[in-house]
C-alpha cells in the first residue's frame, strides 16, 4: 500500500488515487505577499476539552492522538469556515533532519515538522460521511520551528515507547491539545484536500502564521518511531511529508494584514 518509499511515495500516489492530480490538492507553497487580506475573515475559536483525549496510535504513515467526536466538546468554530466541526485527531509530519518536514512552505522555506488538527463538520452525522464532501473538513496546521524545549509536545514524546511500531496503540487521557496551539493565531486559509491517500477534497485548510517550538532533541525523538510494524525490518519513520501541489489558480487568503 501507499507510503513515502520511493517506490510507494508522493510520486506514485497518483497510480491508485487519481484525484492526487485534482484541481484542489494539498500542500502548497503559501506565498504571504501573493495572499489576499479578507477583512472579513473571524479569529479562530478553538475550544477543546481535554477530557476527549482517548488513545495514541502508530497508524503507519504517521502518530495520531485520537478524540472522543460524540459530542460538541472539543471544537472550532469561526474562522473561514460555518457552523460546527468537532475535533477528530491530531497528527504530524516531520523529516529525516531538522532542514525538512513540513508539508506546507512559505514562500519555498520548510520547517522541520507540521502539526494537523484534523475536524469534520457537524452538518454531517459522521467523519466518514463528511470526509466525502467538499465543506466536511477542517484541518488547523501549526508549523514547528527549533528553539526552546516544548513542555507540552514533551507529553506526547514520553508516549512514543508504547508505539513504537505500526499499528500500537495506548490510552492517552487527559492531554489538552490547546497547550500545542501558537500564541498568535493569524492564518492564511484556502481550500484544499487530505495531504495522504484518499487525498480527498474535502478540507478547508487553515494554516497558523506563527510556528510552535520545540529543540532539535525533542525534534530527534519523532524519528525514532518507526514505519514498519513489529517483527518486520525496522524502518525509521521520517520524511512523511508530501510536498507542495499545483495551486491551479486557487486563492489564498488571510486573516492579518
Ligand atoms: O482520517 C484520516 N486522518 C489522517 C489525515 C491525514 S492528512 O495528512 O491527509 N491530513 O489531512 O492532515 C494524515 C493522517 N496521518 O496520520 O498521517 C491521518 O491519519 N485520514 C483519512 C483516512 F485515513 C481515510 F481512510 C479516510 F477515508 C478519510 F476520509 C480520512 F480523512
Ligand atoms: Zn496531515
Amino acid at each position: 500500500s501507499w507510503g513515502y518509499a520511493a517506490n510507494n511515495g508522493p510520486d506514485k500516489w497518483a497510480d491508485n488515487f487519481p484525484i492526487a492530480n485534482g484541481p484542489r490538492q494539498s500542500p502548497i507553497d503559501i506565498i504571504p505577499g501573493e495572499a489576499s487580506f479578507d477583512g472579513g475573515l473571524k479569529p479562530l475559536s478553538l475550544k477543546y476539552d481535554p477530557s476527549t483525549c482517548l488513545d495514541i496510535l502508530n497508524n503507519g504513515h504517521s502518530f495520531q492522538v485520537t478524540f472522543a467526536d460524540d459530542t460538541n466538546s472539543s471544537t472550532l468554530t469561526d474562522g473561514p469556515i460555518s457552523g460546527i466541526y468537532r475535533l477528530k485527531q491530531f497528527h504530524f509530519h516531520w523529516g529525516a533532519s531538522d532542514d525538512k518536514g513540513s508539508e506546507h512552505t512559505v514562500a519555498g522555506t520548510k520547517y522541520p515538522a507540521e502539526l494537523h488538527l484534523v475536524h469534520w463538520n457537524t452538518k454531517y452525522p459522521s467523519f466518514g460521511e463528511a470526509a466525502s464532501q467538499p465543506d466536511g473538513l477542517a484541518v488547523v496546521g501549526v508549523f514547528l520551528q527549533i528553539g526552546d524545549h516544548n513542555p507540552s509536545l514533551q507529553k506526547v514524546l514520553d508516549a512514543f515507547g508504547a508505539i513504537k511500531a505500526k499499528g500500537k496503540q495506548t490510552s492517552f487521557p487527559g492531554f489538552d491539545p490547546a497547550t500545542l496551539l501558537p500564541a498568535c493565531l493569524d492564518y492564511w486559509t484556502y481550500d484544499g484536500s487530505l495531504t495522504t491517500p484518499p487525498l480527498l477534497e474535502s478540507v478547508t485548510w487553515i494554516v497558523c502564521k506563527q510556528p510552535i517550538t520545540l529543540t532539535s532533541e525533542q525534534m530527534a525523538k519523532f524519528r525514532c518511531l518507526l514505519f514498519s510494524a513489529e517483527g518486520e525490518a525496522e524502518c525509521c519513520m521520517v520524511d512523511n511529508y508530501r510536498p507542495p501541489q499545483p495551486l491551479k489558480g486557487r486563492s489564498v487568503r488571510a486573516s492579518f494584514k
